[in-house]
């Protein structure tokens, strides 16, 4: 398709890259020709930086050029955009640590032209630092280059709906959703600041370049609207659409939304495959408010879709194809239907009884992306085993922990004179939460309390969907345990136990979640060390015959079009699904995991309803709710 016809829709250049790495490593790249350049004419560059999860490759990529290519930082100047209000500079989550730690104690940057918001500042004196930071950016020359991440709720720095373009650093209240994502960074929300100081919209405005980046579907919505809408207050990136010089660079995760990534067809003639006429075809069900097999010659031509039935000969035939198709994905039997003809089932029916694996991310996952398919794997026979990838100790709250560690007490009460070690270490750990006045990061015996924790939880939980104890393996990789929120770093140790994992229980089936998440979120970097794996046994006897099944996070919506399995959950079953969530109660409530006022079961109990409600407009049966599954192969 032609490029410039397939964007007429995009009101700011973007562009899409193959994956978050790509995109840093252009980024980086003009960065630092642009440093080169201006070093060559004995000038400097005034570079304007951003924080968060989505920079992180960037910075690694500068530091690898500054220690591998000589790239040097003493003609930069840097501004970032914006801090915490409240917070000490050697906070663990300020600003001012997190770009010394991810950049600039490993470059040779003066420390004299780093220059951050000062969020210590008493309340009186804010207002004069802030009209003095963006003088001080003015007597730089102004920003060359602006660096951008995006909020979820479409904020560029910390300036969050109802922002104005004009507005310049100042201090701000952060909005409920942003304090929710940045919960897990300051292990509860009620941890994180209510108030920052960032440069304004204007202020950003001025700078003479900005590029944004962008990964994982989750910022899919935000971006598309940013992108392809009007400008308004209510979306502050969408401010950006007035700037001269501005680009975003995402990947195709974040680009999923993008009209000329969801519906090409609406901006230019594309190859009709079998995948593109089903999306075509649900969407212009949606669209048009009528069921598959309902669809007229007029809904096709008024749409933009002619040609596609000029390709694929008359309505009849294709609305019964893809109908079909649609028809074909659902499946009451997850694992295969024994001795059935699969010739058009998702699954095949031998072996009957087959080696599962389910992947879970942290606990919960699994029961939150695919409860009700676990329980008929388990029903139907199938050897499961559910892998919990990380403890998920990070997302237990301080209080939680507490009760944990005065029942061990309690129960050493119960035998006086005879305290062992554990009641030692439950006391040692009850001292050190107590003593945590503000947040501070939480030290190893901690985190191992913690990570207990969710392990009881996960397993009260599988045992209501009938699995043994022993089917359950906690492999606590090493990338989670030694890394935080947004700076985990997997190594050959977290790629060494997947692997041996796989080549000893050699599954039919595995079952893996995180292939749109960020890269840098737990589910994306876990997502990543099973697809590697895979690619690794692709020439593997066992792995020819394994197929692996994507289930869906609950915080995004699943595309009907998109799904290979459906699998329908009853009435009886939505409920026990909603039981066996209920045990993770340390992600209820306050946690991240929950999105809005939404408790995890019940964003997972939306999910799958809409799911069904979207199957009953197309014109398939009526279920009560549906998980779905999309089929991964490696290299695809
Ligand atoms: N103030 C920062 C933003 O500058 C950043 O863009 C956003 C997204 O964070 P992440 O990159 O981790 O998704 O988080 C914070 O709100």
């Amino acid at each position: 398709m032609h490029t410039s016809e397939s964007q007429q829709r995009e009101r700011i250049r973007t562009e899409i890259f193959a994956d978050a790495d790509a995109a840093s490593r252009q980024l980086a790249g003009e960065i630092a020709a642009l440093i080169r350049e201006r070093a060559a004419a004995g000038k400097g560059v005034v570079l304007g930086l951003a924080t968060g999860s989505t920079p992180v490759r960037l910075y690694r990529e500068l530091i690898r050029m500054h220690r591998e290519e000589g790239l040097s930082f003493k003609n930069v100047i840097t501004f970032n955009l914006d801090e915490y209000y409240g917070l000490t500079r050697d906070h663990p989550e300020s600003y001012w640590r997190f770009m010394h730690e991810q950049l600039f104690n490993h470059i040779d940057l003066p420390a004299a032209q780093i220059n951050l918001p000062n969020g210590t500042l008493p309340r009186g004196e804010v207002f004069g630092s802030c009209r003095a930071y963006e003088d001080k950016i003015a007597a730089a020359g102004g920003l060359d280059l602006q660096v951008l991440g995006i909020g979820r709720t479409g904020h560029i720095g910390f300036n969050e709906p109802g922002s104005t373009r004009e507005s310049r650093t100042r201090l701000v209240t952060l909005d409920g959703l942003t304090r929710r994502d940045a919960a897990r960074d300051f292990l509860g929300e009620a941890n994180v600041p209510r108030h920052a100081i960032t440069m304004g919209v204007g202020t950003i405005l001025d700078a003479r370049r900005i590029v944004l980046l962008a990964w994982g579907e989750s910022k899919a919505g935000v971006l598309a609207q940013a992108v392809e809408a009007a400008p308004v207050d209510t979306l502050p990136a969408s401010f950006l659409q007035g700037h001269p010089n501005v680009r975003f660079y995402i990947d195709g995760s974040a680009a999923s939304a993008l009209t000329r990534m969801r519906h090409p067809w609406l901006v230019g003639p594309v190859a009709w495959t079998p995948e593109m006429a089903r999306r075509a075809v649900v969407w212009l069900s949606h669209t048009v408010g009528r069921p598959v097999l309902k669809l007229l010659d007029e809904d096709y031509s008024e749409h933009g879709m002619a040609d596609l039935l000029t390709e694929q000969g008359s309505v009849y035939d294709l609305n019964i194809r893809i109908f079909n198709e649609l028809q074909h994905t659902i499946t009451g039997w997850p694992g295969g239907k024994p001795g059935a003809d699969d010739t058009h089932r998702p699954e095949r029916a031998e072996p009957a009884s087959k080696r599962v694996v389910v992947f879970s991310p942290e606990p919960s996952h699994d029961m939150l992306g695919m409860g009700g398919t676990l329980r008929r794997l388990v029903d139907q026979g199938h050897q499961v085993t559910v892998v919990y990838q990380t403890s998920g100790n990070l997302a237990v709250p301080d209080a939680d922990a507490l009760m944990a560690t005065d029942f061990v007490s309690d129960l050493a009460g119960c035998f006086p004179g005879e305290a062992g070690p554990a009641e030692a270490f439950a006391r040692v750990v009850r001292g050190e939460l107590l003593e945590k006045s503000a947040f501070v990061g939480d030290s190893a015996q901690v985190r191992r309390l913690k990570g207990l924790v969710r392990r009881g939880e996960a397993r009260a939980s599988i045992k209501l969907c009938g699995l043994a104890e022993k089917a359950v393996r906690f492999i606590d990789l090493p990338f989670y345990e030694e890394g935080r929120y947004r700076q985990f770093k997997p190594g050959a140790a977290d790629r060494e136990a997947i692997a041996r994992l796989l080549a000893e229980v050699r599954p039919h089936q595995i079952f893996v979640t995180g292939d749109r998440d960020d890269p840098s979120s737990v589910a994306g970097v876990c997502f990543s060390l099973v697809g590697n794996a895979c690619v690794g046994f692709a020439g593997d006897d066992w792995f020819s015959d394994c197929r692996v099944w994507l289930y869906h996070g609950v915080e995004t919506p699943c595309d009907a079009a998109e799904i290979d399995m459906a699998v329908p959950v009853s009435p009886r079953e939505l409920s026990q699904k909603t039981q066996a969530i209920f045990p993770h109660r340390s992600q209820r409530g306050h946690s991240a995991v929950a999105s809005g006022l939404r408790e995890p079961w019940q964003q997972a109990e939306k999910q799958n309803r809409d799911l069904a409600t979207t199957y009953d407009a197309l014109g398939l049966a009526d279920y009560e709710a549906i998980e779905a599954f999309r089929r991964w192969m490696p290299g695809a």
